[in-house]
Parts: C-alpha cells; sequence; structure tokens
C-alpha cells in the first residue's frame, strides 16, 4: 500500500526507551486516553496515527508531562524513561523536558536571535562553562538540525526572520542543543510546503541514529516515509502497534486497516 524502503532495511529491534503500562488520560470527566500499554525504541522513529481527536497528541505529550500545564488534563499508569518513573515525586519536569524535547506543529522561535534561541536551554542547564563552550555547542545543533551553512553569517539576526522551513529546523536545533535522549514531534511539517517537508523527514531520519524520536502525524504517507514502527490510535485506544511496513501493508486489526484504506478518519 505504502513503500517504506527505510522499513525494509531497518527492522532491527532497539533497547526499550520509553515504555508506558496501564496509561489513561483524562481531561476533567472525558477519558482521552485508554489503557495504553507501549514500549517505545531507542535509535528508531515511531509514529503515532490515527483520525482526529483519537488522542494522538494527548499521548505524546504524557512523554515529557508536557500534560501538567494543562489544570483539567490528570495522567494515570506508569511510563518509565530507562526504567525510571517520569511521574515520580523525585523528577523535575524540567530537567525531563531536557532529555525528551519537543518539536511542536507550528515553529515557535524565541523572539531572540538564531544564536539566543538554540544556546538558551544549554546556557540555563548550565551546560557551558564560557562563551567558547556555548559557541560550539550553537554551531553543533545548528549542523545537526542540518542549518548551520544557511545561517552560519546571520547569527545574530531573529529567529523568526527565517523562513518556515528553517524556522523549524532552528526548533529542532534548539532541542538537540540539550542532548536530549528522546525527541518527541508533533505534526512538526504540517506548516511546512513540500521542500521544507522533504528537508525535514531527512533530517528525522538521521536524528534516528542517536535519539529515539517520536512523530504525531496526519499524513500516512510521511509515517510510511520516516518511521521503523507505527502505532495506530483509535478513540484513545492503541489498535495496533508494530512494524511500519507491517502495519501499512499487513494491519492485524479490521479498524487499522478502515483507517489506511481511507475509509475511517
Ligand atoms: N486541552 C484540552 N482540554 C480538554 N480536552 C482536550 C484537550 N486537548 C485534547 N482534548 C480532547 O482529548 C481528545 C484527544 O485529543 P488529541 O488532541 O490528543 O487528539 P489527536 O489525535 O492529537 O487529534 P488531532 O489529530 O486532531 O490533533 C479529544 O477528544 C480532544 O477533544
Amino acid at each position: 500500500m505504502y513503500d517504506n524502503p527505510l522499513t525494509k532495511r531497518t527492522a532491527v529491534t532497539h533497547e526499550v526507551k520509553i515504555s508506558a503500562r496501564g496509561v489513561n488520560v483524562f481531561y476533567g470527566e472525558n477519558r482521552a486516553i485508554k489503557d495504553v500499554d507501549v514500549d517505545i525504541e531507542d535509535k528508531t522513529v515511531t509514529a503515532f496515527i490515527g483520525p482526529s481527536g483519537c488522542g494522538k497528541s494527548t499521548f505524546l505529550r504524557c512523554l515529557n508531562r508536557m500534560n501538567d500545564t494543562i489544570d483539567i488534563c490528570s495522567v494515570k499508569g506508569l511510563i518509565t524513561l530507562d526504567g525510571e518513573d517520569i511521574y515520580a515525586p523525585s523528577i523535575d519536569p524540567v530537567q525531563l523536558r531536557a532529555k525528551v524535547g519537543m518539536v511542536f506543529q507550528k515553529p515557535n522561535p524565541f523572539p531572540k536571535s538564531i544564536y539566543d534561541n538554540v544556546g538558551y536551554g544549554p546556557k540555563i542547564h548550565g551546560m557551558a562553562q564560557s562563551r567558547a563552550d556555548l559557541d560550539e555547542i550553537v554551531e553543533r545543533a545548528l549542523r545537526r538540525a542540518a542549518l548551520w551553512e544557511e545561517v552560519k553569517d546571520r547569527l545574530s539576526s531573529p529567529g523568526t526572520g527565517l523562513s518556515g522551513g528553517q524556522q523549524q529546523r532552528l526548533c529542532i536545533a534548539r532541542a538537540v542543543a540539550t542532548e536530549p535522549e528522546v525527541l518527541l514531534m508533533d505534526e512538526p511539517c504540517s506548516a511546512l510546503d513540500p521542500i521544507a517537508t522533504a528537508q525535514v523527514e531527512e533530517l528525522i531520519d538521521e536524528l534516528r541514529e542517536q535519539y529515539s524520536v517520536v512523530i504525531v502525524t496526519h499524513s500516512m504517507q510521511q509515517a510510511a516515509r520516516v518511521s521503523q514502527k507505527t502505532a495506530f490510535f483509535h478513540l484513545g485506544h492503541l489498535v495496533e502497534f508494530g512494524e511500519t511496513g507491517q502495519i501499512f501493508t499487513n494491519p492485524h486489526d479490521p479498524r487499522t486497516e478502515s483507517y489506511i484504506t481511507g475509509r475511517i478518519g
């Protein structure tokens, strides 16, 4: 149905990075996520797909406690990062979010220079002892986000002056600058044109060499192109999770099949 040469090339099992067991998420009385169990692997791109409102973003936000910022939202169950409960009282959500970085749908650079957009996180997390250290961190992050060559001569210009695709790569540079272990991406290409989308997708494929990447996408073609594992959500349930190639060519659940063939969604 969807051809994915990446999947065929890399059907390899990596260590589990994030594990969820019996996760339920409530907005007030409304249960948006229902008894989700999943293991997300290191050095793998995992795509979350499913119809609008099925809970993809809600579940993604559980993985770095972003739902803590929504008053009516409560998360039940167990989520671990490298075996450690991320909701334990000893965990500082700010430190957690440096380890589990996030890139949003709409590029959201700070109203600061390109340099400061990337350098701010490492600075507040005490990762640089000197300006030279920070320069190095900023350059490395911009290179990793495939943006360095385009911005190296204008690091003091505002980040908001870049094109949409460049802004999104700047946000990726900002997220990788704090040396995260996991990168969460909530529809990172939905505001981008096809060329910028292709650049970001290529970047996602490179990032997986180092990180565990989880991407929410509305585009099944994108999921097939960039991911090795796919999770299909429907009405708050994780209906099916497996190798991307299997999900798209041989889904086991009729609801998955209906979705990928366009009958629901
Ligand atoms: N801040 C919120 N307050 C109350 N309910 C919410 C909130 N955010 C999401 N919901 C509800 O939770 C359910 C899941 O929404 P969520 O945004 O996670 O789905 P989604 O699959 O990411 O959707 P989409 O693809 O449209 O972005 C929906 O019923 C939605 O209305």
